[in-house]
């Protein structure tokens, strides 16, 4: 793993100077709003989404979506859009170009930024465009897997001219020869039909096309074929090979597809992995209102910072039941040393209460099905190491493909700041800090990864001198970070002499 910490000044990040009382309120999901996004330039006819998430990741499917030709309007607010869909075959053609790529032979564009959902769900997409793509992305994004999915969209008649290395960006994807307009519902016009390659059984008109794909990597390359599938003719019959991780992310991905109408059959529970397959009918999927949900990913720290600093951190609008991976935080956290309420308010929403009080306890955990928890998780067993807690995070290798090598990264920050962690095979590991010992300030690393930033900021609660190089990361997802952070540490109240958060 290469990184180079950025220029940028520093940002000391703030530490807790007593039990906090803060209440949270979250901008969307994320996940959900990338879904929502391609749902709603996919669909059959227009739809309204409020809550959306604008973050650095969304703006990118955003743009990208609007270069495949939907129209993305605001709707007196920046988190409530109005969505026309794109015609299909996506109008590539003739989208608007930045001058610098106006001439007749340059393809348009997609910048995936860093973010895996753009450079996951837009490339099935171009294989159903009228004109070639070329996608690229930060020098993060170029190391992280794609080969997989790509195999898949050649398999759907498309091109892919690898640029640098293969499997990985940037990477020029050419449709096929568009057939002729395909039974895919409402307005679905033509889809692709390809001459096949080997891991396509069944070309259009035959049946649900049949893609296998190793979804080892992510699960986003299985979100992205099934996404992708109401807009071919036969739909699609995706059979993953190997262990998904993720899995949560891909159920939201069926109940987002069946939510808009789209047939979905899942795999029944107990079918072996290797052997399960999801189907999915074709017709594009309905236009549709739909309010997103706030991100509970990105609630992580803020609960988590209830255990490190002591007293409670609410977050509003919790939902009552959710496909989000965040949920997890109800069980994961009172095994790291917190107490968990789901309680109704007065108007019947319900708020998720996190309470601590700085005494923190190790976890032994399969993060597999929640991967993306993990530097928040790997941020309270650093500080559970410093209390004489041992940690080991499983089931996480496909970390390693995340916005940096996230195991690397985390064994890395920890060691900097004196606790003894390894990698292994499949997760890593946090030891004991010898009795009388205490973490160490340091000038941590963000690696241009959101997640290890705010891994930073849950540190730098109770360890003093920690800065970050780059903070500003954050807003891939969560931009105003700082604001939210500091102001949940002005709720706190006023230490009594001499203490100070654990
Ligand atoms: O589909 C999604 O929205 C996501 C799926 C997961 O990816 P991986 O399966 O690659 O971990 C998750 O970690 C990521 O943050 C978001
Ligand atoms: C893995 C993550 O993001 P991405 O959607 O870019 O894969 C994440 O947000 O933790």
């Amino acid at each position: 793993m290469h990184y180079e910490p950025t220029d940028a000044p520093a940002w000391a990040a703030p530490r807790a100077l007593g039990p906090l009382n803060a209440v949270v309120e979250l901008p969307g999901s994320k996940s959900l709003t990338a879904r929502e996004l391609v749902l709603a330039a996919t669909a059959a006819g227009p739809s309204t989404l409020a809550g959306v998430l604008r973050a650095r990741d969304t703006d990118l499917m955003i743009a990208a979506l609007t270069t495949l030709g939907a129209r993305f309007e605001e709707d007196g607010s920046p988190t409530r859009l109005r969505v026309t869909p794109a015609p299909i075959p996506f109008p590539v053609s003739r989208s608007e170009r930045p001058t610098a790529d106006a001439t007749a032979s340059a393809p348009a564009r997609i910048d995936c930024g860093l973010a895996g959902t753009v450079m996951r769900f837009i490339p099935p997409l171009a294989a159903l465009a009228d004109a070639p793509l070329l996608f690229d992305g930060d020098d993060a994004a170029r190391s992280r897997p794609l080969g997989p999915l790509l195999d898949a969209v050649s398999a759907l008649g498309a091109r892919v001219d690898y640029l640098a290395a293969p499997g990985f960006l940037p990477v020029l994807i050419t449709p096929g020869t568009p057939a002729g307009a395909g039974a895919a519902g409402a307005g679905a016009g033509n889809a692709v039909a390809g001459a096949g390659a080997a891991n396509a059984r069944a070309g259009a008109g035959t049946g649900p096309r049949g893609l296998a794909i190793d979804s080892t990597a992510s699960s986003q390359f299985l979100s992205a074929l099934l996404l992708a599938a109401p807009l071919l003719p036969d739909g699609a019959r995706i059979t993953p090979t190997g262990r998904v991780p993720s899995l949560p992310h891909v159920a939201m991905t069926v109940a987002s597809l069946r939510e808009r109408g789209v047939s979905v059959e899942e795999p029944a529970t107990g079918v072996p992995e290797g052997e399960r397959a999801w189907a999915v009918a074709p017709g594009r999927p309905a236009g549709a209102s739909t309010t997103i949900e706030p991100d509970l990913s990105n609630a992580g720290p803020f609960l988590a910072a209830a255990l490190v600093a002591g007293g409670t951190v609410s977050v509003p609008h919790w939902p009552a039941s959710t496909s989000q991976a965040g949920d997890a935080w109800r069980g994961l956290l009172p095994r790291l040393g917190g107490t968990i309420r789901l309680i109704q308010e007065s108007d019947g929403a319900p708020v998720l209460q996190a309470t601590g009080t700085g005494a923190l306890a190790g976890i032994d955990a399969d993060l597999s099905a929640v991967g993306e928890l993990t530097p928040t998780v790997a941020a309270l067993a650093v500080l559970a190491s410093a209390q004489g807690h041992t940690s080991r995070l499983r089931g996480i290798a496909h970390l390693r493909g995340h916005e940096t090598d996230r195991l690397a990264a985390i064994v890395a920050e920890a060691r900097r700041l004196g606790a003894p962690a390894r990698e292994t095979a499949d997760g890593i590991e946090v030891g004991a800090l010898a009795a009388g010992t205490q973490l160490r300030p340091a000038l941590l690393h963000s690696y241009a990864d959101h997640r290890m930033a705010t891994f930073a900021a849950i540190i730098g609660l109770a360890v003093p001198g920690v800065r970050l190089d780059d903070v500003a990361c954050t807003s891939k997802t969560l931009p105003g970070f700082t604001g939210l952070w500091g102001r949940m540490l002005a709720s706190a109240s006023p230490a009594a002499p001499g203490r100070e958060a654990r």
